[in-house]
């Protein structure tokens, strides 16, 4: 039994002439532990796909089963953050322990140490409008880390972030879920990433999106940063761009009628 399965799901937006197939009809199996990266052109369907995963937006046909246990929640990292601007920086990590009432001492005691691996220990008691917005986005990484989740959901969470801090963070992300056994979803832009980060890597394709193909990185576990010097890495990695330029192609060539459809 698959930890996420979707069969032929589809989302429509809007009615009449003006409705667009978003995405879909989509079929997807993610075994418990699998780490999933998904690449697609931009509006391809893929943070819709996401909302759907969380439960936040249903099908418009087909059905998207999660398989977890009640005590461990799904988490899911949004592209613009989702923290609590009245809520001070440790009290936004400690929010989900908070939740599932772990007490204070020990919610204390694991979003402190989040903070700290997130660079942010001096900053514990500061409100996130004072923050940059790589901050903020840490801020976001962290607490939905400090859930220790059985699903993570993640939608570019390092797209906001510099160079240097988002490798510091693929590898601290690869090394979580590689000892946690956390099925991860994680939406990125950036093949690399993708290449680094998943046991599979999945290609949508141009508005509704489709899956189109699948690769999995001939890279072990446990995996570090290192595979990106690898050979296999870059010619994946160019196979992978060639099968996507032809979608974004596609998707900026349709975007005007999608527009007004
Ligand atoms: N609530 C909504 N109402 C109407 N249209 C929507 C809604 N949400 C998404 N869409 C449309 O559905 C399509 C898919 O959007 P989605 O955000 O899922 O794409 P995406 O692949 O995540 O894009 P990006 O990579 O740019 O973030 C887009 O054309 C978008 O405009």
């Amino acid at each position: 039994m698959p930890k996420i399965r979707a069969s032929a799901v589809t989302r429509t937006f809007g009615r009449g002439s003006r409705q667009l197939a978003a995405l879909g009809p989509l079929d997807l199996e993610i075994a418990t532990g699998e780490f999933v990266c998904l690449v697609g052109p931009s509006g391809c369907g893929k943070s819709t796909l996401l909302r759907i995963a969380a439960g936040l937006l249903s099908p418009s046909s087909g059905e998207l089963e999660l398989r977890t246990d009640a005590t461990h929640p799904a988490a899911m990292i949004f592209q613009d953050y989702g923290i609590y601007d009245w809520k001070t920086v440790l009290a936004n990590v400690r929010f989900g322990l908070d939740v599932q009432r772990v007490p204070r001492k020990e919610a204390d005691r694991r979003a402190r140490a989040w903070l700290d691996r997130l660079g942010l220990a001096d900053f514990a008691d500061a409100y996130p409008a004072a923050l940059s917005g790589g901050m903020r986005q840490r801020v976001a990484i962290a607490r939905a880390l400090a859930v220790e989740p059985e699903i993570l959901l993640m939608d570019e969470p390092f797209a906001a972030l510099d160079a240097q801090l988002r490798t510091i963070l693929q590898e601290e992300l690869l090394a979580l879920t590689q000892a946690t056994d956390t099925t991860t979803l994680f939406i990125t832009h950036s093949l690399e990433e993708a290449l680094l980060l998943g046991d599979r890597v999945l290609v949508m394709s141009a508005r509704p999106g489709r899956v189109i193909a699948e690769r999995r990185p001939p890279f072990g576990r446990p995996r570090t940063g290192d595979v990106r010097s690898d050979a296999r890495f870059t010619a994946l990695k160019d196979e992978l761009w060639q099968l996507l330029r032809g979608e974004v192609s596609q998707q900026t060539a349709t975007c005007g009628e999608g527009a007004a459809a």
